[in-house]
């Protein structure tokens, strides 16, 4: 019964992963009590032979009040089931038990040592576009709860604790975190963070500036519109250098040798094919993306790799009136651990970032009914802002040589192949916006 109540309502969360394929089965892996009217759920949710798990916190109530409802999963008995991230009584829960180091129901709330975590801020849920859930304490704490659950540490508590061990600018400090055992294995649950107030989203910014430069008439060049982004691509460009300048000091590094970098083209390849499986629509394009990702394996000098952020877009980077600082290290969702921790060039991060610019530029003409007469000042933009942030890039001690070219293309289709998937499960009407990186261009 509750399993059926939860498979009907998780395919409907956003931060679902399975989204556009049915859900064979869901069962409850594990059911415990936290506190009277909270419990803690893994689910196993079977998909076409392949099973993931998530975490729920499940409310418990006789009554719901009207600030819950839309929270409501179902009704077992005389008790009213529900979302409990949004019942900010019960989400102090979570905040007291990393206050006080706490161990319930083999669930272990930490706090990082040294600091203090002040217990009476309450709780309200992000409305973010996500894939996981971010619950945001009065201006004081972000913490973010992963949906789904990956047996072993967390790539981004993993990465900030150990930048924040090292003073390194550029990050939210991180105050605290949740965890559990899956598979004998300790796995991150919850980080919880500084939330970083007053701060605008990359994303946001950018789309203001794209606005900007379409309203303007007469057309006057990006450089000159009213909200131009240049210096703040810059300056991103700059914190990005840095920013890898502390991972590649705090984490091992190495280098792919050439007689190793065909196997880069191998994963490229790889991901294509999957890709092409589940998109039919990139197909067309699958010569002219094979042929930059045979220029990899004519490579002739090898890769440097390090730890890297791996899901490096404008969503992800945040101005605050000071600086901008760089979120969520924990790279693609849905891919596995192991990949997301393995090392990697920088060029994938500073390719994340290019797709991105494109994003911010052609999001808007999806729909549009001038788009084909706004597409040049869509590229105009792009190409403005790629290019300054690769200034700034460089500015700030990155390593871009000119033999980078060819890798840097590959990560750059790579990432827009992976985007293709990703709209498809998740936002269809968007498709067209990774579609138009595999056009020709010139730079
Ligand atoms: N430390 C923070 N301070 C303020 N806002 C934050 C912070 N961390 C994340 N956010 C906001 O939450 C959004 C989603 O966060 P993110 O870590 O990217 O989650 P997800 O991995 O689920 O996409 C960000 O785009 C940003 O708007
Ligand atoms: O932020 P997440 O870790 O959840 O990343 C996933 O979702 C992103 C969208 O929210 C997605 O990013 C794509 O869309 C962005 C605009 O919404 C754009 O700025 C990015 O360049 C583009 O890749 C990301 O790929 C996905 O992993």
């Amino acid at each position: 019964m509750l399993d059926e109540l939860l498979a009907a309502w998780i395919s409907r969360q956003r931060w679902f992963g399975g989204k556009g394929r049915p859900i064979d089965e869901l069962s409850i892996d594990s059911d415990v009590e936290l506190t009277p009217g909270l419990r803690h759920l893994i689910v196993a949710v079977w998909q076409e032979g392949s099973r993931d798990r998530y975490q729920i916190l499940l409310g418990e109530r006789d009554d719901l009040p009207d600030r819950l409802a839309h929270a409501l999963i179902g009704t077992v008995g005389d008790r009213k089931l529900y979302d409990a991230v949004h019942d900010s009584e019960r989400m102090s829960w979570l905040l007291d038990g990393m206050a006080r180091d706490e161990t319930r129901s083999g669930l272990r709330m930490r706090h990082v040592p040294g600091v203090t975590i002040d217990t009476a801020p309450r709780s309200l849920v992000l409305g973010a576009e996500q894939s996981n859930t971010s619950l945001v304490y009065g201006d004081a704490y972000i913490c973010k709860l992963f949906r789904r659950l990956i047996p072993g540490v967390n790539p981004e508590l993993e990465i900030i604790t150990a930048l924040a061990a090292r003073d390194a600018p550029h990050i939210a400090q991180p105050y605290g975190w949740i965890e559990t055992d899956l598979d004998g294995t300790g796995t991150t649950l919850a980080i919880m963070q500084e939330f970083l107030t007053p701060a605008n989203d990359g994303w946001d910014l950018a789309l203001a500036s794209v606005r900007d430069l379409y309203a303007c008439l007469p057309q006057v060049p990006a450089g000159e519109a009213g909200g131009d982004f240049a210096a703040e691509a810059l300056r991103l460009g700059n914190a990005t250098a840095r920013v890898h300048h502390e991972l590649a000091a705090a984490f091992p590094t190495s280098v792919i040798e050439i007689h190793e970098v065909k196997r880069m083209a191998e994963g490229f390849r790889r991901r294509l094919g999957r890709a092409v499986a589940e998109v039919p629509e990139l197909r067309q394009h699958v010569s002219a993306i094979e042929h930059a990702y045979h220029q990899v394996e004519l490579l002739t000098n090898e890769v440097p790799v390090q730890r890297v952020h791996g899901d490096y877009h404008l969503g992800q980077v945040m101005r605050t009136p000071t600086d901008w600082i760089i979120l969520d290290f924990e790279g693609e969702p849905g891919q596995p651990l192991a990949e997301r921790r393995a090392l990697s060039s920088p060029l994938r991060d500073v390719a994340g970032m290019l797709r991105s610019f494109d994003y911010a530029a052609r999001h808007l003409l999806a729909g549009h009914p001038e788009a084909d007469g706004l597409e040049p000042r869509a590229q105009e933009w792009a190409d403005r802002n790629r290019a300054a942030f690769l200034d700034g890039y460089t500015e700030g001690g990155g390593v871009i040589t000119p033999a980078d070219a060819a890798l840097l293309r590959a990560f750059e289709l790579s990432k827009a192949v992976y985007e293709v998937v990703y709209e498809a499960r998740n936002r269809p009407s968007w498709i067209s916006i990774p579609l138009a990186a595999f056009r020709p261009r010139a730079t």
